[in-house]
């Protein structure tokens, strides 16, 4: 598999929420067409599969779309942005009644198999939620980072946590904060008064350490604008909703967090050298479980963190650690592969990345199905140097 060129790789932002409603999708429609007015090439992902309401927000058709020669689908555009959406897909109204398993293949389909050309920035507009889909994505594809939105109400920031702390978990670099409908924009005279809390989207991201990248009023000219398919930053562009938009993807547009820790996504097979991801520059800040440095040496994976550590882990050792579900029982977390039934010499094959969180392997048994989170291979008791 070719490896991304840094240089040339979307910024894939992935735009999530905890709970519906609290204005995802019109965030993401907004910062997408300013992006775009910015000069920038942008394509938006509606990934909320099972509600997609980008198409109707930017005023593309939901017409089937066409192919191009080389088989690829051809996104919708409106105002210079590039759109793909389930909508698209399926009849006004009927739902998408999709499982997990065909809702990771349209996923795959819409990154991959769409003719978006080259792109700046992709934006993913995610289903509410901290389900399936998001940790589909989190899986499959390389993301830049996460931008969690909410709004100023106490429940709402409570389950925005949750959100946080699960991209978190699978290593999804989280670019910040957004609190929407914070405070009342009037329309006659265009103030903006706090009817809500205040500056509890702040308070979040500063618990979590990271960014808080702007507070939305609330301004009834958002709802119009989308059920016209004009976006408020075209639509009333002097407005403070339209400007804290423009400012967030100022901010999303020029953050410095791409590409952090060795490129993905690779696939390296062992044998020949072929698809190795070359070592990234080391991170003086950012996650430890980030890798910037693979190898293998000697029958045993060589790993560098963001921290400077050095790990080196035996292949069988790697083998014998695998919890799948052919390998450890998923209730009990009993080990049901037999180490005696592992070979001496076993050795690994083929190394992958599985999202920006953990490895895939193949070893000379023919085993593959295991995933290696980055959290789970550093508590690996293996040979590991500090700050070598
Ligand atoms: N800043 C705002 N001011 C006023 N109305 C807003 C604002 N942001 C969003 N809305 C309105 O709130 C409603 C919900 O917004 P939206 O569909 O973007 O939410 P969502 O989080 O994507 O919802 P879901 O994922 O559950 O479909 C829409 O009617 C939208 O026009």
């Amino acid at each position: 598999m070719a490896q991304p060129d840094p240089q040339t790789a979307p910024r894939m932002i992935a735009i999530s929420s905890g709970k519906g409603g609290v204005g995802k999708s019109t965030v993401t429609a907004n910062i997408a067409v300013a992006m775009a007015d910015a000069g920038l090439s942008v394509g938006v992902v509606d990934a909320d599969i099972y509600g997609p309401s980008i198409p109707r927000m930017l005023g593309v058709s939901t017409d089937k779309p066409a192919m191009s020669p080389d088989g690829k689908v051809i996104p919708a555009q409106a105002h210079g942005v590039k759109v793909i959406s389930m909508a698209m897909l399926t009849d006004d109204d009927k739902p998408a009644i999709l499982r997990g398993p065909m809702v990771t293949k349209y996923l795959q389909m819409f990154v991959r198999q769409v003719d978006w050309g080259q792109l700046d920035v992709m934006l993913l507009d995610l289903p509410p939620g901290t389900g399936d889909i998001q940790l589909t994505l989190a899986q499959a594809f390389p993301l830049t980072g996460a931008v969690v939105v909410s709004t100023p109400q106490d429940v709402s920031l409570k389950i925005a946590r949750r959100g946080l702390r699960m991209m978190e978990q699978v290593n999804v670099p989280i670019l910040g904060v957004i609190e929407n409908m914070s405070g009342f924009t009037c329309p006659d005279c265009g103030s903006v008064t706090h009817i809500f809390h205040q500056g509890g989207g702040a308070a979040i991201a500063d618990e979590i350490g990271v960014a808080f990248l702007g507070a939305v009023p609330l301004d009834p000219t958002v709802v119009d604008c989308g059920d016209d398919g004009r976006p408020l930053v075209r639509a009333a562009p002097s407005s403070p909703a339209a400007q804290a938009y423009r400012d967030i993807a100022r901010a999303l547009a020029a953050g410095k967090d791409h590409m952090a820790g060795i490129a993905t996504p690779f696939a390296w097979t062992l044998a020949d050298g072929a698809g190795k991801p070359a070592p990234a520059a080391p991170l003086t800040d950012g996650p430890r479980d980030r890798l910037v440095a693979i190898d293998h040496d000697d029958g045993a994976l060589v790993l560098d963190w963001a921290d400077g550590s050095r790990q080196r882990l035996a292949d069988r050792d790697l083998r014998l650690a695998c919890t799948c579900a052919k390998c450890r029982d998923e209730m009990t977390g009993k080990r049901l592969l037999d180490p005696a039934n592992v070979p001496l010499d076993l050795s690994l094959l083929r190394v992958w990345s599985v999202g920006n969180y953990a490895l895939g392997m193949t070893f000379s048994d023919g085993h593959e199905s295991g995933i290696y989170p980055f959290g789970a291979l550093r508590e690996m008791a293996g040979t590991e140097l500090e700050d070598v």
